[in-house]
């Protein structure tokens, strides 16, 4: 079992690159099986576990993945016939699978994919995107575990409103739609980047999508979509993380390849508590001194202050003075990460869907377990400023998510080493309490 070992302390400085974006690569890659003539290449695709299980979907649909991981390129010929069932191994492993459904639909009129259950960051249910694929014409069935959804005559347009703007449900809609007969508007859609950045995939495939990046986004079915060029959009989430390692270490960084306007309401926020945030030729600088002060903040859906930097903030805000309330709106169990900053000696506390913090926590170096991607992150974040040896366990949630994160810390001048069980710790340098 690997861990990663921080000694706090130490400011970060110098220049960083953010890597294309996790969660616009899969649904990408996912939508690239829309394409029955011709091969697309997608580039600036990370080199992360969650894209290989995504290749891995592909290929046991039987479309043909090539990846070139020194050139962050992935090549995907999806002309031959596809099968249309999503096996549970896959989805267990990464519920972004289920974005296989619409273009199965819309390809073959049938799909047939493991129902994804819940995760450690609550239940995640799929039902809009089944009542988006069902006011298309299609029948949905559940049993033994699997979700089908038949559409013999084929999929048509139709008007839907999502109950909330669900990210994956409107990139599923989205997709089915691309190949229907007539025209799909989704509305009360989400308007994350991601989304523009896949209507925009869609769009060189040959399709017709309007107003990705509003509330209402009309997709004009077309007859057939062909293989194209697609880069993906930096991430804004790895991007947020550095822009938090750095002011956790009162540190002051470059992020390169950053897109400001992508990250607006962390910037507010971070802002807010008093970190400099800039915009330079290559991305952006962050930096900060001591003491931050402490804020309220609410996860809501793109445009406002984004779920997945949630766990990040609560390190930051850890180390702020005075109180600050975090709410979270968007998933109903996003705080297991709680448990584990106490054990860092974090003065915080669940009240319901919010956790109140009491600042600034003199926070210790302890072991502590990743209970989730971001969460791993955050805990490596308030190692960054704890006093003393941190040990995070259970990598593989970081591993879904950041490409070589605690190599480009190090590179940053952060104290920091991976270790697999086999190796003995304090290879790069001393370690102790
Ligand atoms: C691969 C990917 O892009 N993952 C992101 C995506 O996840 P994902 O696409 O799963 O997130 P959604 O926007 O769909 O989910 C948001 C909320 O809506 C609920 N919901 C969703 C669909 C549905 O049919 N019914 C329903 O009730 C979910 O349980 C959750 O509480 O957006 C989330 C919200 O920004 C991010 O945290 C994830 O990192
Ligand atoms: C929750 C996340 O991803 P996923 O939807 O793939 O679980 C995330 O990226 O923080």
């Amino acid at each position: 079992m690997d861990k990663i070992i921080i000694k706090g302390g130490r400011k970060l400085s110098g220049n960083v690159r953010v890597e294309g974006a996790k969660n616009a690569v899969l649904p990408v890659l996912a939508a690239a099986l829309l394409a029955s003539e011709g091969k697309n290449v997608i580039r600036d695709v990370p080199n992360l576990s969650d894209v290989n299980t995504i290749s891995a979907v592909l290929k046991s649909l039987n479309a043909k993945v090539e990846a070139d991981a020194d050139n962050n390129e992935v090549t995907i010929d999806s002309e031959d016939t596809l099968f249309s069932e999503a096996q549970f191994e896959y989805v267990r492993k990464m519920r972004a699978s289920i974005l296989v459904m619409g273009p199965l639909l819309a390809r073959n009129g049938f799909a047939r994919v493991a129902l994804p259950g819940g995760c450690a960051i609550g239940s995640r249910p799929i039902d809009q995107h089944l009542k988006g694929f069902e006011a298309m014409g299609a029948e949905i069935t559940f049993g033994h575990g699997f979700v089908e959804a038949k559409a013999e005559n084929g999929l048509k347009g139709a008007k839907i409103y999502l109950d909330f703007p669900s990210v994956g449900a409107t990139e599923n809609i989205m997709t089915a739609a691309a190949l229907a007969k007539g025209t799909t508007i989704i509305e009360n859609a989400a308007k994350e980047p991601e989304i523009v950045n896949l209507a925009n995939f869609i769009n060189e495939m040959g399709g017709k999508v309007v107003g990705a990046g509003t509330d209402s986004i009309r997709i004009e079915g077309v007859s057939k979509l062909y293989g194209t060029t697609h880069h993906i959009i930096p991430d804004r989430i790895e991007t947020g993380t550095f822009m938090v390692a750095a002011a956790i270490t009162g540190g002051d960084i470059i992020i390169e390849n950053a897109v400001p306007e992508h990250n607006a309401a962390l910037i507010s926020k971070m802002g807010e508590m008093g970190v400099n945030i800039v915009e330079v030729d290559e991305g952006v600088r962050v930096y900060a001194e001591y003491p931050l002060k402490s804020v309220d903040l609410k996860t809501m859906p793109h445009p406002g202050f984004p779920t997945d930097m949630q766990s990040q903030m609560m390190a930051l805000m850890l180390t702020a003075t005075g109180t600050g309330v975090i709410t979270e709106t968007v998933f109903e169990n996003r705080f297991m990460h709680v448990e584990e900053f106490r054990r860092m000696n974090g003065n915080v506390k669940i009240e319901g869907r919010s956790v109140v913090l009491e600042g600034p926590s003199k926070l210790q170096g302890a072991e502590v377990a990743a209970t989730d991607l971001r969460a791993a992150a955050a805990l490596i974040l308030a190692g960054l400023a704890a006093e003393g040896v941190t040990r995070v366990t259970e990598l593989s949630h970081l591993d879904r998510g950041y490409v070589n994160f605690h190599q480009k810390l190090e590179a940053l001048g952060a104290e920091i080493e991976r270790v697999s069980s086999e190796v003995k710790e304090g290879k790069k340098f001393t370690l102790s309490n």
